[in-house]
């Protein structure tokens, strides 16, 4: 078969339908490996119709589930290496605080996965959170614990980057918008020149035995919040970073916030008593979960990665060397058949291969109803909200404001996450981790005021908690959210079709972890032994799956 007026193998080793962040990424890993390999993707490229576009995600390990804790640490590496290999920067390392109350499972689970895989972080009460960020105003009875590795993937970049390598080391471009190899830093948001520092992903302590932060069902004795002595105000501009974090500020006279690893911080910002509430904690020799870890290293990693090689730099038989990749944009599927090769049509062609991965955001199961099959999956329109700074420059970037996850602040029963200032000057991202449930051909339709309900919890999280903004948002942009109901991901083969790989429900949390969920798929794509677990990626954790399903 042949696409039309295009000359390309008779037949693919794989083909990947959908080039977002996580087909992408699925086609690179195949690419690498010397794989003939189709990456399709219905929509002329860059698009945002789904669910990869936009410039900024976060990159965390402060997961509550240990899968996923596991994975970053590995997906930091490969985002490490995709970034020498684009030779521009993706990432930005700016922390991370997890805010919640102080007995909420899930916030003491990202407390235990970051004492348990040695993450540099710390914990704070209400009181010392506000000390370090006044930008934030906690509430009694809350909590923070910062992730010092996170920070801001540059998303349209790296999306753009996974995908030129995955055809330019694979060598052909049948038709589509010529994407390029790229000859410069591409624009964004990144500092210029700045090369971000990767963290450390590999433990380098060891840990005392778990004694269960939350895991046994013991509150985790936090702190205590000591609402009264909060102010409102923002970070002020010039405010000195805190010794500990780069993503802190921490004027002189504030509390000390307690470290993870194990003792309170003393030095000249500092005081030297850790909080009341924490003590039993942070006594050596104590039993607790933060027991027998080492001194913070608080400096921020030095960059050191020394210059990295640029694609354009390398010698075009080096980049057209590898075998694999193809991409063709602008190209909708039509039509599935399965067998032992694989027949794939679309709007313009008829494409065969030995195995094929479907890797389509929300439209995964428009794909798999022809393969009998329907995932439990829901479609959601998310609000990407922008809020204006009071104070310009307060809650950017540069001021060392933190990425933030909310855990059911301000009773939302969903979370509420945010990015500093950084593509839009001046605009702070603050999302809901929800949104109504959407078509995703009907996307663009305006919902009715009534399917807004986020944007009102936004406003109320926003004038509670953020009072240096604006409480109405600025700007409203928009993107797609596939959930499964436990919010885990799809990473598995069909049923009855085993050379056809579903990667689906990344429920608004895979893009970071995207490096390892395309080399899971590529795995079980080539029949290789999957990296990690799967049993929470499994179809068959939904007992619910009509039979018709299947
Ligand atoms: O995965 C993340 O890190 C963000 C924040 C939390 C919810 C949405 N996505």
């Amino acid at each position: 078969m042949a696409a039309v007026g295009e000359p390309h193998s008779s037949l693919y080793d794989t083909i990947v339908v959908g080039a977002g962040i996580q087909g992408s990424f699925t086609a690179y890993h195949l690419a690498k490996r010397g794989r003939e390999t189709l990456l399709l993707e219905q929509f002329p490229l860059p698009h945002s119709r789904g669910s990869s576009h936009g410039q900024s995600r976060i990159i965390r390990r402060a997961y509550p589930q240990e899968h996923y804790a596991q994975m970053m640490a590995e997906s930091y590496r490969l985002w490490e290496q995709l970034e020498a290999e684009a030779g521009a920067p993706l990432y930005r390392q700016t922390g991370l605080l997890v805010l919640g109350a102080d007995t909420n499972p899930e916030f003491q689970r990202c407390c235990r996965t970051l004492v348990q895989h040695d993450i540099p972080g710390e914990l704070f009460t209400a009181e010392s959170l506000h000390g370090c960020f006044p930008g934030i105003q906690p509430h009694c009875g809350e909590a923070g614990v910062s992730d010092r590795t996170a920070g801001v993937l540059y998303a349209d970049r790296a999306l753009r980057a996974v995908q030129v390598p995955g055809w330019a080391w694979g060598a052909r471009l049948l038709s589509g918008q010529e994407m390029g190899v790229p000859t410069a830093s591409p624009p964004g948001p990144a500092t210029p020149g700045a090369a971000p520092a990767w963290p450390q992903a590999r433990p380098t302590a060891t840990l005392a035995t778990d004694t269960g932060w939350g895991s046994a069902g013991v509150p985790v004795p936090v702190g205590n919040a000591q609402c009264s002595a909060q102010r409102p105000g923002v970070l002020p501009r010039g405010a000195r970073s805190c010794t500990a974090l780069p993503g802190m500020s921490h004027p002189r006279h504030v509390p000390s916030a307690p470290s993870l690893q194990g003792q309170a911080r003393v030095g000249p910002q500092h005081t030297a008593m850790p909080e009341p509430g924490l003590a039993p904690l942070l006594s050596p020799g104590t039993r607790g979960p933060l027991a027998g870890l080492r001194a913070p290293s608080c400096a921020a990693r030095p960059l050191g990665q020394g210059p990295r090689p640029r694609l354009s730099q390398l010698p075009p038989q080096d980049r057209f060397r590898r075998c694999g990749g193809a991409l063709r944009d602008g190209e909708k599927v039509t039509d599935i058949k399965p067998g032992v090769v694989v027949t794939v049509t679309t709007s313009g062609g008829v494409y065969q291969a030995k195995s094929l991965v479907i890797t389509a955001g929300p439209w995964a199961n428009k794909l798999l109803a022809p393969l009998g099959l329907q995932l439990p999956l829901q479609t959601l329109r998310i609000n990407v909200c922008y809020w204006k700074e009071k104070v310009p420059g307060a809650y950017g970037v540069s001021a060392n404001f933190p990425c933030f996850l909310a855990i059911r602040a301000n009773q939302a029963p969903h979370h509420i996450y945010g990015l500093p200032a950084n593509e839009y000057p001046g605009l702070v991202k603050i999302c809901y981790h929800s949104g109504s449930p959407a078509d995703p051909e009907e996307r663009d339709r305006p919902p009715k005021a009534s399917a807004l309900p986020d944007i009102q919890i936004l406003q109320d999280f926003v004038s509670k908690y953020l009072p240096g903004l604006v409480p109405e948002p600025a700007v409203v942009e928009h993107c797609m959210y596939t959930n499964t109901p436990d919010e885990d991901f799809v990473l598995d083969r069909h049923p009855k079709f085993s050379n056809i790989v579903i990667g689906a429900g990344f429920s608004g949390h895979g893009f970071k972890l995207a490096p390892v969920v395309g080399k899971l798929l590529c795995q079980l794509s080539v029949g290789e032994e999957p990296s990690y677990a799967m049993e929470p990626f499994r179809i068959r954790r939904f007992p619910a799956l009509p039979a018709a399903a299947l």
